[in-house]
């Protein structure tokens, strides 16, 4: 409590100050590059805080006005950066400088506790050693294989009857809710061979589990937006409020993840190792702490994702029915084609083919990533493709959510959904990573990119063809709930009906 006060009091000086310094002509010191109010000694802080609720789109329409589309940002504290939306910085920051622009000690240091050194908060000898084992299994056959089998059962055995039965009680669901569980029980499965059934299931300790790996997530990725890092600092060291809540999370987290690990050890060899744990306790060198945090990284990575990306997708689907439509559409001439009946498991090839329904997938991820920015650190003075000055240790952010809104890039629709975009005659076409950086780009490129687009495509397919799905007041665009993705505030409330 007496922290607390500590942070409004501190808060109270800042912004007297500003009123003081400022009120009366904030704007004389505008930058002429029409980015980011600020003010000597308070910085942006004052705008940062009256815009902190709609950061994404504060952020969006700065960088829109910005004449290369990256704006230059000032914290006090010497919390100096940039945020970027143009796609040749993007390019240069994750591809053609990419020693100079790692994830940095300020980054890893907010995350530490929750993921250790995993391959998602690592750089250096670190990153690179778990990256280049991971790489070799995320392309093998056999990993692809138990990812659809996995897929498959989640939906024959828990999505499907779940729906079906709200379907005949009428009940309200939240979509979200069922999607993030889906997405849990399968990336449990994926990384340790461990089915929480948090999805159907009586999910008793995995249930806990999930929530637990909930809060720590939303509540290591809370400190970012803490006005000073001083402020959490001084929470953990008295371990009161938010910081006490993450500590126990963390706990429950790595005791989980430490027994599956003790127990797949001593009995290395009953199980097969078609599991990530499996494939890297293979090598023994590996230490349990080691492999915990390569684990939790990978369920990280693979939990909210695309559970957050498909909540998205059929909130704009019950915007766009012809969109919708031609889906079905697609999916009829599939079975057709192949001889299946509505419900027959689609097979990776089948999947494959589905060109619109990718094309409606990654129009979603353009206008709602689930990684809607992403910060590296600067290591030396450098200056970006379109002159923009970085600082040595200044912050440097791409902003996925920004790129997918900016008419520079996408033309005077970017802003409507218009799968079509992605469609050479009928054919899905890929975009630049540098234009489209929702799965990260360069050396660093999200590893689960196919694997997701399995999970994301069997499960919109299986739902659409078999449901319709009724989302309630459509009309209002849900508010961002913002983690470390891009989340609906409240979830997404939804009636389905059997076709
Ligand atoms: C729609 C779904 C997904 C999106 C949009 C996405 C996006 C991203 C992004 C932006 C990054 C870079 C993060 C950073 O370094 O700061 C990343 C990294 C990563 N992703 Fe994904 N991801 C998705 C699904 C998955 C899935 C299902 C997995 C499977 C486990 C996965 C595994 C990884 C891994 C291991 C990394 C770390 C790569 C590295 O640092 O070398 N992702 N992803």
């Amino acid at each position: 409590m007496e922290v607390l006060s500590l942070q409004i009091l501190l808060i109270l000086f800042f912004l007297s100050l500003f009123f003081y310094l400022y009120a009366l002509s904030p704007s004389k010191k505008k930058p002429a590059n029409k980015g980011f109010k600020f003010y000597p000694i308070v910085g942006a802080l004052p705008e940062f805080l009256r815009n902190r609720h709609r950061f994404l789109e504060w952020t969006t329409e700065t960088l829109s006005h910005c004449p290369t589309n990256t704006a230059v940002f000032h914290r006090p504290g010497k919390v100096h950066g940039i945020i970027t939306a143009n796609p040749l910085n993007v390019e240069y920051i994750l591809k053609t400088n990419f020693e100079n622009y790692p994830k940095g000690d300020r980054f890893i240091n907010l995350l530490e506790d929750f993921l250790g050194r995993g391959i998602f908060n690592s750089d250096g000898e670190l990153w690179r050693v778990q990256r280049k084992t991971a790489s070799y299994e995320f392309n093998t056959k056999s990993l692809r294989n138990f990812v659809m089998e996995n897929v498959e059962v989640e939906i024959s055995t828990r999505l499907v009857p779940i729906l079906a039965k709200a379907s005949k009680t009428k009940q309200v669901l939240d979509l979200q809710d069922i999607l993030e569980r889906f997405a849990f029980d399968n990336i449990c499965k994926v990384a340790f061979n461990v089915d929480p059934a948090c999805l159907g299931g009586d999910g008793t300790s995995g249930g806990e589990f999930m929530r637990a790996f909930e809060d720590a997530a939303t509540l290591s990725s809370g400190r970012f937006m803490y006005v000073l890092p001083v402020f959490w600092k001084i929470n953990r060291f008295f371990n009161v409020g938010t910081e006490k809540t993450l500590r126990e999370s963390v706990k429950i987290v790595h005791e989980f993840a430490d027994e599956m690990i003790r127990s797949r050890m001593e009995h290395k060899t009953e199980k097969n190792d078609e599991d990530f744990l499996s494939r890297f306790i293979g090598k023994d060198e590996n230490s349990t702490e080691f492999l915990r945090d390569i684990v939790i990284s990978f369920i990280l990575a693979g939990r909210d994702t695309t559970s957050s990306a498909l909540s998205w997708f059929f909130w704009l689907l019950s915007l766009n029915p012809d969109v919708e439509g031609n889906i079905l559409k697609e999916l009829e001439t599939i079975r057709s084609r192949n001889g299946k009946n509505l419900g027959d498991t689609y097979s990776f090839e089948e999947l494959r083919d589905m060109h619109y329904l990718q094309a409606a997938i990654a129009e979603t991820l353009r206008l709602y990533p689930p990684v809607p920015v992403d910060t590296k650190a600067c290591r030396s003075d450098d200056v970006l493709p379109d002159g923009t000055f970085v600082g040595k240790k200044w912050f440097v952010t791409y902003h996925a959510y920004a790129m997918g809104r900016m008419e520079s890039i996408w033309g005077k629709n970017c802003r409507d959904f218009v799968p079509e975009r992605w469609l050479e005659n009928g054919i899905y076409r890929q975009e630049s990573p540098f234009k489209f950086p929702v799965f990260h780009a360069g050396p660093r490129m999200c590893l689960g990119k196919d694997m997701a687009y399995i999970q994301m495509k069997s499960i919109a397919a299986s739902v659409i063809e078999r449901f319709e799905i009724d989302v309630q007041n459509k009309e209002k665009c849900p508010d961002h709930l913002l983690s470390l993705t891009l989340r609906m505030k409240g979830g997404l409330q939804v009636k389905v009906k059997e076709r």
